[in-house]
């Protein structure tokens, strides 16, 4: 809607300031939140210092305001969200400060203003339901036109007597009337005015108004030149509401002027005198607004403000009002030749304060102006004495978006004090009473939006290490992995309630189901809960590290430790820019000192601070936002230095070889699992560069040195593991050479196949970095229970979570889980891994090792399968190897020999696997009962 009212209302404020050439029209509404009057569209007529355009072609002078209105819009709004000067970023035809006149820097700055009833010239208007005309600008006093103090400069005689002509000649009885009517002139009876067909949001007044209009206009024709009309809809009071209060301002521009002149004119001729002319809506003005009647604009998406958002910027004008009032007194022995703050007319000093606030903010670019002392005072045209320090000062490009920022966050608090003076001088005027609210408004909105922002961010943090698995920093991934942690702990509740009520009903009897290796024969017996765990990674917290790395998107949380000091716990967690740092070490002198010095090193800026020490213990709680380094790109501390990750064994029980041939087979994991670790050399450490595998069991270590790798896999270079892809026969030939030089003894040659699938896994995922990876496993090798699949899944949840395709939490301790996709992501390198292994296998080892539980798996398709009630089986260890790859080439064999015997039993395995299925699931607890 606000877009409609802004499209419909264009042509409508064009139309008014073209008609009689003036600088700009505003249209200021009533916010119903506030009930103060905020601006609600403005068009911009007036003189242009750099033209950008986004269009190819000329455009016309029409489309350049239009354009021009909404640059200096986005403008200010850019300028009040706080953005810093990122012209990369920019689309190119945005404006920046230095870009604008002095005019334009007006017209901008009223968007940030908002006047409640009787304050200001829009309020007075307002609550007067008489337009305000205003004169002699020159000697305007600030406490009326409170813009004054961004818009002083001298008037113009010849664009006043233009705009006062053109009035007097379009209309006998014109805009300086004091005579009342409720029915101002349409604006379509005016003949300059080429409005447009009024939009249906706006309805015109009573067309009796407008021959009353006429008579009134006959009745007045000796009112002064006027610079400002300010008028509202105040004369439709008794048929509208205030709630329908529109309010329009228009200002002239010089139109026989040269458009040089014109821009030292500008619209800055908004003032006027103590004695100012308040004009009536009976007396013929420029009655834009009276010719329209908002319906409602609070329905109409009006820019609106909360009542909370005025206390927090209360809360902040006091807090900032004395250290401005430092800043300004440190001034004031320097205003050698203008008058001292007190000796000057309020106004005045005020706009003194604020300049010099100003200035004084900016003393790197400033202070070589020995006149600096000028800046604050010049009862002529402050805006211009301004402007001409400015004109001779080196700008640097942050410099006038710095300044004009800082105007926009610095007046409001001027005002503030004056008010709070006021108040205890006992004035309790109407002018002012409440302040300023309209500056209140848009420096309430920054630092509303900005805490708003940082409070949000600080929940994020918050959420994201209540969740034990947060796959990405980003907030819709916080939000959806917690709503999969909130639905994974339901689940939980409920197993565990039906656990504790079957234990309740059934604890007599064990229900077990007996797995044997097929091998047969003794050997040790292991007897297991069936698990449900897959597979985990496990962050190793005695070798953190900190580490920087550059260009990755910033929003990264893991466990750091800069200090060399035993028993350090640190925790980052950083979201967007803010970062919290929690942190415990044994206290020593200037260990603060010290952390922080580390942390600025990083980039980090510290903003705030909670510590202390006891028992000789020092905690502290570090705010920090993150900065950018020089080429842009932010910071983020990431701790990626060494990960283990284990994957479980599994048992088939009913499919199995069958399984590579297309039925489906049934299978669990177990809690026998086997782990990876991944460490990268610090940089320090990193002079020997080699790849280094050790199999701990086994009591073998193979070590490559990078060069070396490169130069065999030099195709592995540009790895994305993201995407898996399978190894070719050339390369396989080629890791198999990198594998033969290791000279692995013949007892242990089956483990080459090992071997080779770790290169392969390990360049694909990581490259050519160095590393050392250190295997270790529960799992018997070649006896069923999936030794090489753990292996493959182990180590790729390694690799992949040290890489850029996946994004841990490692801030809690314990182990972690991978999120679906990214177990996804592991399963199939695994299964890439398994390839090299089994040869063809049918990706059930690796599927259930990944996921974990029980599972059907048909064709690489995955059904989880949950029993109602706890298993327990019984795994025995034949300790009689097997070649799982022999066996299912034999298989294979078979099948391609006897066809169709084959095909039977496939059939019958499946059929046999799904009833096998649909029993576990379906079972009671005392189906099994002997
Ligand atoms: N911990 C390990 N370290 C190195 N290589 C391993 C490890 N575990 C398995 N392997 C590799 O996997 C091979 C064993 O895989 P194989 O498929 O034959 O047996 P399995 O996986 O234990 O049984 P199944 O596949 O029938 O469940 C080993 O010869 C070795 O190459
Ligand atoms: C024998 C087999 O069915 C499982 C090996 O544990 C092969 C496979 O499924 O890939």
């Amino acid at each position: 809607m606000a877009v409609r009212l802004s499209s419909q209302l264009q042509p409508v404020l064009r139309s008014a300031v073209q008609a009689v050439q003036w600088t700009y029209s505003i249209f200021w509404q009533i916010c119903p939140q506030q009930g103060t009057l905020v601006w609600g569209d403005g068009y911009y007529n007036g003189s242009i210092k750099t033209r950008k355009t986004v269009q190819p072609m000329e455009v016309s002078t029409e489309e350049a305001s239009l354009e021009r209105s909404q640059q200096l819009r986005e403008l200010y709004e850019s300028l009040s969200a706080g953005e810093t000067n990122q012209p990369a970023r920019r689309p190119c035809a945005a404006l920046l400060p230095e870009d604008l006149t002095e005019s334009e820097w007006f017209y901008l700055m009223c968007v940030s203003f908002s006047f409640p009833p009787g304050v200001g010239l829009p309020g007075k208007a307002f609550a007067r339901r008489k337009h305000v005309w205003l004169t002699d600008a020159n000697e305007a006093d600030s406490k009326v036109f409170t813009r004054a103090i961004l818009a002083k400069v001298q008037e113009d005689l010849g664009l006043v007597n233009h705009v006062k002509s053109f009035f007097k000649d379009q209309h006998p009885k014109p805009t300086l009337s004091e005579h009342s009517t409720s029915s101002p002139a349409t604006l379509l009876e005016w003949p300059h005015f080429h409005s447009p067909p009024l939009p249906t949001m706006y309805s015109a007044i009573d067309p009796t108004t407008a021959n009353i209009h006429q008579q009134d206009e006959e009745e007045d024709d000796d009112e002064e030149e006027e610079e400002e009309a300010e008028s509202d809809s105040g004369a439709e009071a008794g048929r509208n509401t205030h709630q329908l209060a529109h309010l329009c301002e228009t200002t002239t521009q010089g139109a026989t002027k040269a458009q040089a002149a014109a821009e030292q004119i500008e619209l800055m001729q908004l003032e006027m005198s103590e004695d100012i002319r308040l004009g009536s809506p009976d007396d013929g003005s420029i009655n834009l607004e009276s010719d329209l009647h908002m319906l409602d604009m609070s329905q109409h998406g009006g820019s609106v403000s909360h009542p909370h958002q005025s206390d927090s910027f209360r809360a902040e004008s006091t807090r900032m009002w004395p250290i401005l009032q430092d800043q300004i007194s440190n001034i004031q022995p320097q205003l050698s030749e203008a008058p001292q703050l007190d000796e000057l007319p309020q106004e005045d000093s005020h706009y003194s304060q604020t300049v010099s606030t100003v200035l004084h903010q900016q003393p790197s670019q400033w202070s070589e102006s020995s006149s600096i002392g000028h800046v604050g005072y010049s009862p002529q045209s402050a805006f211009s004495n301004w402007n001409s320090h400015i004109s001779h000062l080196p700008l640097l490009e942050a410099t006038s978006q710095s300044l004009l920022k800082y105007v926009l966050l610095s007046v409001p608090f001027l005002y503030n004090k004056y008010h709070d003076e006021k108040s205890r001088d006992g004035d309790t005027g109407t002018r002012l009473r409440k302040g300023t609210p309209q500056e209140e408004l848009s420096a309430n909105h920054v630092l509303a939006e900005r805490r708003r922002r940082e409070k949000l961010n600080e929940r994020f943090i918050i959420l994201r290490s209540l969740v034990p698995f947060v796959t990405k920093m980003d907030k819709a991934s916080i939000l959806g992995d917690t709503i999969e942690y909130v639905k994974q702990l339901r689940r939980r509740i409920q197993d565990l309630e039906s656990c504790s009520s079957m234990q309740k009903t059934s604890s007599a009897k064990e229900n077990r189901v007996v797995h044997c290796n097929s091998g047969g024969g003794g050997g040790s017996v292991l007897v297991q809960d069936m698990t449900r765990d897959g597979t985990r990674v496990f962050p190793v917290s005695d070798k953190r590290k900190l580490r920087l790395v550059e260009g990755s998107d910033g929003a990264i949380t893991k466990v750091v430790d800069p200090l060399p000091v035993i028993g350090n716990t640190l925790e980052v967690s950083i979201i967007e820019c803010d970062a919290l740092l929690e942190l415990q070490c044994p206290y020593r002198e200037a260990v603060l000192l010290e952390i922080m010095q580390s942390l600025r090193e990083l980039r980090l800026e510290i903003t705030a601070v909670q510590s202390s020490s006891t028992n000789g213990i020092f905690v502290a709680e570090l705010r920090a936002k993150v900065k950018k380094n020089a080429i842009g790109k932010k910071t983020s501390i990431v701790e990626k230095m060494e990960v283990r990750a284990r994957a479980p064994g599994k048992i088939i029980l009913s499919g199995e070889h069958a399984v590579v041939h297309g039925s489906t087979a049934v299978a669990a994991s177990i809690d026998l699992y086997t782990q990876a670790s991944l460490l990268f050399p610090s940089d320090s450490e990193s002079n020997d560069r080699l790849l280094k595998l050790q199999l701990k069991d086994m009591a073998l270590e193979f070590s490559w040195p990078i060069r070396r790798i490169k130069e065999t896999l030099p195709e592995l270079g540009i790895h994305l593991a993201s995407a898996p892809n399978s190894c070719s026969p050339e390369t396989m030939k080629s890791i198999a050479a990198l594998v033969r030089e290791q000279n692995i003894p013949e007892a242990k040659i089956g483990l080459a196949a090992g071997v080779s699938a770790f290169l392969w896994l390990y360049t694909s995922i990581q490259g050519y970095k160095p590393a050392t990876v250190v295997v270790t496993s529960e799992l018997p090798l070649g006896s069923g229970l999936g030794s090489s699949a753990a292996f493959c899944v182990s180590l790729s949840a390694a690799l992949l979570a040290l890489s850029d395709s996946v994004n841990l939490d490692f801030s809690h301790q314990g182990w972690l889980t991978f999120g679906e996709s990214e177990l996804e992501l592991v399963n199939k390198w695994a299964f890439e891994g398994e390839k090299i292994i089994h040869g063809k296998p049918s990706g059930l080892d690796n599927t259930v090792s990944t996921f974990g539980n029980m599972i059907m798996f048909m064709s690489g398709k995955l059904t989880r399968i949950k029993s109602s009630m706890p298993l327990r089986m019984l795994i025995t260890n034949t300790n009689v190897g097997r070649n799982t790859k022999a066996l299912v080439a034999g298989v294979s064999e078979r099948a391609f020999r006897h066809p169709d015997a084959m095909a039977a039993v496939f059939s019958a395995v499946d059929s046999i696997s799904k009833e096998l299925s649909a029993i576990i699931q379906s079972i009671a607890p005392d189906d099994l009962t002997p």
